[in-house]
């Protein structure tokens, strides 16, 4: 595990290419997650978000850069699945990485956890925090929770966030403007140049995983170009946010 403070000193400016892929994805299985972060480092990403200790592992024995872990598990009862409780949290400790994500949102845990024990739980074991969150107020209650940087994964994600096909670039302008800790852009960013725009507005690192690592995405977004001129090529089964909400 690499200390907190080069963590964010290798990550700042940079790229974090996030290789997931669920059971019902295509690409689902640990040895296709470690080859597609072998392509992500081949490319120069500089770091890599993964969820699951198996995916983790074997993306391991393809590079040495920094990891993001997290867990995504349904629980019932619960909207929150990004590492949800302290048994996700054991599954990365165990696994070995860089920096646990966690759902920062003030939604209901399962298991009668909260986010205020398990942020104090991560810290008693020497992890280093990310609070995935929707909302400004989310990031402020997570700050004076204790994490180490928070991300904009889940703004579009909550039904109380703007609902929009873009990134949550009002959010990161606020974010970067009042947090004192790093903060990440992530979230729906598809272009090279809107890493840069992330990058210019004070985002700490830019994280990109669909337009990079979700092939049936990328198709999608081409032959919706041919549609939306007037042609017809069969359309794919859902757009991009749509299988992000599949997903989770
Ligand atoms: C909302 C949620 O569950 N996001 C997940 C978080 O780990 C992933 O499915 C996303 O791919 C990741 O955040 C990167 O975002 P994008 O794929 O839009 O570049």
């Amino acid at each position: 595990m690499i200390s907190k403070e080069i963590v964010f000193e290798q990550l700042k400016g940079k790229l974090v290419v996030s290789c997931q892929a669920l059971e019902h994805e295509p690409l689902h299985g640990a040895d296709v997650m470690g080859k597609m972060a072998k392509a992500a480092y081949v490319g120069g990403a500089s770091g890599i978000r993964a969820n699951s200790a198996v995916d983790i592992m074997a993306i391991k024995e393809y590079v040495d850069l920094p990891i993001i872990g997290l867990v995504k598990r349904d629980y019932p009862g619960s909207d929150v699945y990004i590492t949800a409780t302290t048994k996700e949290a054991d599954e990365l400790i165990r696994a070995g990485v860089d920096m646990i994500a966690i759902d920062a949102t003030t939604r209901t845990r399962p298991n009668g956890e909260s986010l205020e024990s398990l942020i104090a739980y991560l810290k008693s074991k020497g992890q280093t925090i990310m609070a995935d969150v929707s909302t400004y107020e989310e990031a402020i209650n997570a700050v004076e929770l204790g994490v180490d940087c928070v991300s904009t994964t889940m703004s579009g994600y909550t039904p109380y966030s703007p609902q929009q096909c873009e990134p949550d670039f009002t959010l990161l302008k606020r974010l970067v403007e009042t947090i004192k800790i790093p903060v990440f852009a992530e979230g729906r960013i598809s272009t090279p140049e809107e890493v840069c725009q992330a990058l210019d507005m004070g985002a700490h690192t830019v994280v990109v995983g669909s337009a990079i690592t979700r092939p049936q995405e990328i198709t999608k977004r081409f032959v919706q170009s041919i549609q939306n001129k007037g042609g017809n090529q069969d359309a794919g089964t859902n757009g991009i946010k749509e299988q992000i909400r599949r997903i989770n």
